[in-house]
């Protein structure tokens, strides 16, 4: 399949939007500003996500034949986006974000007729049929898929790179059966490269850039969109449980942190540094080797989703092996705190 001239395309075009966007948003606050939660220091331009979305507009013009559903992703991203870029610039209530985000879901749900209609063939041989209830379960999982993106999304290269793998996978998976959306993951994985290699800079480089809320929303949505459409396909790219894997490390980090506050006591919706990327810090390790380990894992999970799709694997099995990997997950990151703690 042709894909290199988009992905050429793409990532140019990544690299002029974020060098014709940054000197705009700087002068419009759209910055990170250090505090103490902020494990960065000066004023990082929040453009990644913006240009991400440009470029990959653009190519999309240019390169995917465009369709009323595409045309409904485009417009659906390009509102969270808003939102995103609204939150980086003048910080949104919680209430504010997750109405906005059930809203966009909703669009694009009833706008294109998609959801997950099942949760896949589970028990035995009888298949989880959701019925309606599937558009419900279809808005949990791009909340859900949201705001694991931006929870992760606290460290230079983590949410690009787990994001890259993720699209990887789903690139592969979706050129398995020719969809038509097969270029889009290709698309975001160009102007991702594009972005990292400014997201990467030293904090001292003046044109070091972070992809923001904007950014980690947009992706968040995309990657749970491919997914639905990818499942619910005539001949299905992935199975239900195959999602799980493809964005296995901020599924399992947002679960985990999410138990832990309500353990607390806590707000579950209440900012704070107890993420995958903070206790490798607590550690000692440096954010080199944590991007690296991080990156691996979520590498390797990923190929063991496509695997599973590719050598049938029951889906039984892959959902008693994620729950299991997610409980030693829970518990060993448990065990860790504490011991910081203590
Ligand atoms: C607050 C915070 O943490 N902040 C971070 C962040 O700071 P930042 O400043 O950027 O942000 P803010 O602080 O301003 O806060 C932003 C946050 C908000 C707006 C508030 C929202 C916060 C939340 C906590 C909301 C979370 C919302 C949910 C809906 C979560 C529900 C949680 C669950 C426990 C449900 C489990 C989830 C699922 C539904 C599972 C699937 C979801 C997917 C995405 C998977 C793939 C999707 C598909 C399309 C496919 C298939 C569908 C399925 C449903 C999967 C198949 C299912 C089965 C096979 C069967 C059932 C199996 C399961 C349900 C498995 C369950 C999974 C596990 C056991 C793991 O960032 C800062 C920097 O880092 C940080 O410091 C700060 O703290
Ligand atoms: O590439 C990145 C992304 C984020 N960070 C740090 O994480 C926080 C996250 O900000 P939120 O406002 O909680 O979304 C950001 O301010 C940076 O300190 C990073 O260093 N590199
Ligand atoms: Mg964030």
């Amino acid at each position: 399949m042709d894909f290199w001239l988009p992905l050429f395309t793409t990532f140019s075009f990544s690299l002029l939007a974020i060098k014709l966007i940054n000197p705009i948003a700087i002068k419009a606050g759209l910055v990170d500003l250090p505090c103490d939660r902020k494990v960065h220091d000066g004023n990082i331009p929040l453009v990644g996500g913006i240009a991400i979305y440009l470029a990959v507009l653009t190519a999309s013009v240019l390169f995917i034949e465009h369709s009323r559903d595409l045309n409904l992703y485009l417009v659906a991203s390009a509102l969270v986006l808003f939102l995103g870029a609204l939150d980086d610039r003048y910080r949104l209530s919680v209430r504010v974000r997750l109405v906005a985000q059930i809203l966009v879901s909703s669009l694009i749900i009833f706008g294109t007729e998609i959801y997950l209609t099942s949760l896949g063939v589970l028990l035995g041989n009888i298949e989880l049929k959701l019925g309606v209830l599937g558009i419900v379960v279809t808005v949990i999982a791009i909340i859900a898929g949201i705001n694991a993106i931006n929870m992760i999304d606290g460290m230079d290269g983590l949410a690009g790179m787990l994001s890259l793998i993720a699209f990887a996978a789903l690139a592969f998976l979706l050129s398995r059966v020719a969809s038509a959306w097969y270029l889009l993951p290709f698309l975001f994985i160009a102007s991702l490269l594009g972005y990292l290699i400014f997201n990467l800079k030293r904090h001292t480089s003046s044109s070091k850039i972070f992809m923001g809320d904007a950014g980690n929303m947009l992706i968040g949505l995309t990657l749970i969109w491919l997914m639905v459409i990818g499942i619910e396909l005539k001949s299905p790219a992935l199975k239900p449980v195959t999602a799980l894997y493809i964005i296995a490390v901020p599924i399992m980090d947002m679960v985990a942190v999410i138990i832990r506050r309500v353990k607390e006591k806590k707000s579950p919706f209440l900012a704070d540094g107890q993420h995958l990327h903070h206790l490798f810090a607590e550690f000692g390790i440096s954010r080199k080797h944590t991007l690296i380990v991080i990156s691996i894992v979520a590498s390797i999970l990923a190929a063991i989703g496509c695997l599973a799709e590719v050598y049938l694997v029951p889906e039984w099995i892959m959902l008693l092996l994620f729950l299991a990997l997610f409980c030693v997950y829970a518990v060993c990151t448990d065990k860790a705190w504490n011991k910081i703690k203590s």
